[in-house]
């Protein structure tokens, strides 16, 4: 450029030709001090509002595998023993305005009995649902409500094979196939579990393992705490079932400890209510399903033994305080009114049929005579306790199996 040339005009070498003008412009008019006020005010925001969100939606494993023994309750499952610590992820905050919170929750054996009855507790919270289910017992119907809802994704797989997925929540449950105590169930959920727990650890997800009250076996203590360790025969034609969840618990317990997985057990006592199979083998959807067909409700052995029977809305609320709680568990849900299986078959009657009869069939090895949780620990730390009364609830159930039953529903019916 010759030198009695004007230089061109140039904003930036005019306006900044002098390094202090920068820190001259900060300090002008107040504004260093505009800045201090707006880092202590979203400092305070991070510190003390308790709503603050983790940077990636939330995610939590249900873990209800897919064939265990007879009744759903047994489907979903999340076990422990008492376990003072809790171990928290780290996890990026933000404030809850800038980053909406959703939960991306994974439900496996979704489509069964418990597991559907928890996915819509979990749709109508706003979660994100994937359900993974065999359908052995699982019905694609249980669902079907929410098959058009973008937030919600069905997928068939056995979590007997590894599966890879983003989410928050784990919910690992198992369902049932008309009572028989084989193999494939101990393979659920000792493998499930395991695969299931693998998934959790990876993807940082909190676990929920439904367990059972299978765990105390034909228990010597009575009402069963969860702190009695059970009375199991190890080579009965129960302990595939009642061994495979006690190995669960012992599984989802060693990776909470051992790699800090967030886990939540619960120990499902009898459970009954709509979308149970018409013929899963269980005492009270039997005894509904024959006393409709006009047949005798089987009353096995003298029918002394008693069960709790817990109506399924009741579970949900237990499940997800525990899960939405700080406490691992493992928490016994269930409702402590006890029953014989004859006071059962007497309920039913008055309730659904009064022209209703029975008859005494052999009974099963290793029956428990006695069930009925002691629920103090999910009352005092869940604020948790069941509502529906047998009486109640029973009704509700028999309106669902009546329609089913007229439809033509067999032997679970898919
Ligand atoms: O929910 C639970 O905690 C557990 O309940 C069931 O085990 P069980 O208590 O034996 O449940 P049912 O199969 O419904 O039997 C309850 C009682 O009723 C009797 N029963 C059953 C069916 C029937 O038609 N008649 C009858 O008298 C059984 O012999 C038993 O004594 C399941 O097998 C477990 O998977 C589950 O974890």
């Amino acid at each position: 450029m010759p030198n009695n040339q004007t230089p061109p005009y140039s904003p930036k070498s005019y306006k900044f030709s002098s390094s202090r003008r920068p820190l001259n412009y900060i300090f002008n008019e107040q504004r260093f001090l505009f800045v201090l006020v707006g880092i202590m005010i979203g400092s305070i925001i991070f510190i003390f509002q308790p709503s603050l969100s983790a940077i990636t939606p939330t995610t939590t494993t249900f873990h209800i595998n897919s064939h265990v023994m007879p009744s759903m309750p047994r489907s979903m499952s999340i076990s422990h023993r008492e376990r003072p610590t809790i171990h928290h992820r780290p996890t990026s905050r933000i404030p809850g305005g800038i980053i909406q919170r959703r939960m991306r929750t994974v439900v496996t054996g979704g489509a069964g009995f418990v597991g559907s009855h928890l996915v819509d507790a979990l749709m109508a919270r706003g979660d994100e649902v994937i359900v993974i289910d065999n359908f052995f017992t699982g019905r694609k119907e249980n669902v079907a409500h929410h098959l058009d809802n973008p937030r919600f994704e069905l997928i068939r797989h056995d979590v007997v094979q590894p599966i890879l997925l983003e989410m928050n929540v784990v919910s690992f449950g198992n369902s049932s196939t008309f009572g028989i105590h084989d193999s494939s169930r101990h393979k659920t959920n000792v493998i499930g579990t395991l695969n299931m727990l693998g998934l959790a650890k990876r993807i940082k997800a909190r676990f929920l393992i439904t367990s059972t009250s299978e765990v105390y076996g034909d228990p010597l203590e009575h009402p069963q705490k969860e702190s009695y360790w059970g009375h199991v025969n190890p080579i009965g034609v129960r302990s595939c079932y009642d061994e495979g969840k006690r190995t669960a618990e012992t599984l989802t317990m060693d990776y909470s400890r051992t790699e800090g997985v967030e886990v939540r057990i619960a120990r499902i006592f009898n459970t009954y209510g709509p979308r149970m199979c018409l013929d899963d083998g269980r005492v009270v959807s039997n005894f509904v399903s024959q006393t409709l067909r006009k047949q005798p409700m089987t009353i096995y052995g003298d029918g002394k033994q008693t069960r709790s029977f817990q109506y399924v809305s009741d579970l949900v609320d237990g499940l997800m305080a525990l899960m939405e709680g700080k406490h691992i568990g493992p928490f016994n849900l269930g409702n402590p009114g006890e029953f014989t299986v004859l006071e059962l078959a007497q309920v039913v009657k008055e309730t659904i049929d009064p022209n209703a009869t029975i008859e005494f069939k052999k009974n099963t090895a290793d029956d428990p005579q006695k069930r009925k949780p002691d629920i103090s620990k999910a009352k005092e730390l869940l604020n948790w306790e069941p509502k529906i009364q047998l009486r109640d609830g029973l009704p509700l159930m028999m309106l669902d199996f009546k329609n089913r039953i007229l439809k033509g529903g067999g032997d679970i019916d898919k």
